[in-house]
């Protein structure tokens, strides 16, 4: 069967070839991000059938311009300006999809929202989630990482001598160091990380996927970032501790926090005793 012939090199429009190369590589990078980035569903199913019609679409456009067809194959040049505006069409109709989606999951998470500063979950002072969410979280956390066979671990960080740097400044700057201390600690933490205000100057941080060697290098990070604000400022030194949560229960891992937590402050407090 005649397919056409080759065109020579000198019939070469370069600056279309260089429009319907871009537009080409535009919609491959649109399939790509598609595939990527997207939960499999009805809704990126459209996305991407859509995006696949266009890159069929615009390839037999740069091929055009390689290519001399035969007449009996031009006639049939609906195969290739046909797929573009429907790809556009299925491409649209997935992206209604993705907008009421998006919609949706907006609303659920607005709801979430409001449920977690309904039932107080969330601290006032310092904006942080509270005990019961840290309990519920953790709980969760170490059953779902148990299962996965994935390592979970945690930062504690408590205040020292809180009660007389109160005493001190007074309540009032005692308040401002902790929302401030709160901010810098969602701030170096990772998105994925969850910050919560434990007790009235203790702080825990889940590390989820967090093996301890990798704990401790963030614990190292934070402790610099943190002595920095204490020089600067003149605030409080902090107790800083890392751990692998090996625990089955919330309860039991918390327990052991609390006790890493004393045995690090009973440890700094006996290297500071003149021997
Ligand atoms: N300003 C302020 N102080 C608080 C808040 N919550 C707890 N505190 C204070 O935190 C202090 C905690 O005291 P302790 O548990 O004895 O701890 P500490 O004085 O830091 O002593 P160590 O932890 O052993 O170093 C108390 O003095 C509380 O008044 C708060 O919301 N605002």
């Amino acid at each position: 069967i005649d397919t056409g012939d080759a065109k020579p090199g000198n019939e070469f429009d370069w600056l279309d070839i260089l429009g319907e190369g871009t537009t080409l590589l535009v919609a491959c990078g649109w399939l790509g991000l598609i595939i990527s980035s997207r939960p499999a569903g009805r809704v990126t199913e459209w996305l991407y059938y859509g995006s696949l019609l266009l890159v069929y679409s615009y390839f037999l456009d740069l091929l055009d311009e390689f290519i001399r067809y035969p007449d009996h194959i031009r006639l049939m040049s609906w195969l290739e300006s046909l797929p573009a505006p429907v790809g556009m069409l299925v491409l649209t109709y997935g992206l209604i999809g993705w907008h009421r989606e998006q919609r949706a999951i907006n609303r659920q998470l607005r709801g979430r929202e409001l449920f977690l500063r309904d039932h107080q979950l969330i601290d006032p002072l310092t904006q942080l989630y509270g005990i019961e969410y840290l309990q519920a979280v953790l709980q969760r956390e170490i059953e779902l990482h148990q299962s996965q066979r994935k390592a979970l671990s945690l930062l504690i960080l408590d205040i020292d001598n809180f009660a007389a740097f109160n005493r001190q400044h007074g309540m009032a700057s005692g308040d401002a160091y902790l929302s401030q201390l709160s901010e810098l600690l969602s701030n170096q933490l990772r998105y994925s990380d969850v910050v919560c205000r434990y007790a009235g100057d203790r702080f825990i941080a889940l590390l989820p996927n967090t093996a301890l060697p990798q704990a401790n290098i963030m614990a190292q990070h934070l402790r610099q970032q943190l002595s920095q604000l204490a020089i600067e400022k003149q605030q409080p030194q902090l107790t800083l501790v890392e751990m692998a949560v090996q625990q089955n229960s919330a309860k039991s891992a918390l327990h052991a926090a609390d006790q890493a937590m004393a045995l690090a402050k009973k440890t700094a407090t006996l290297s500071l005793q003149p021997i």
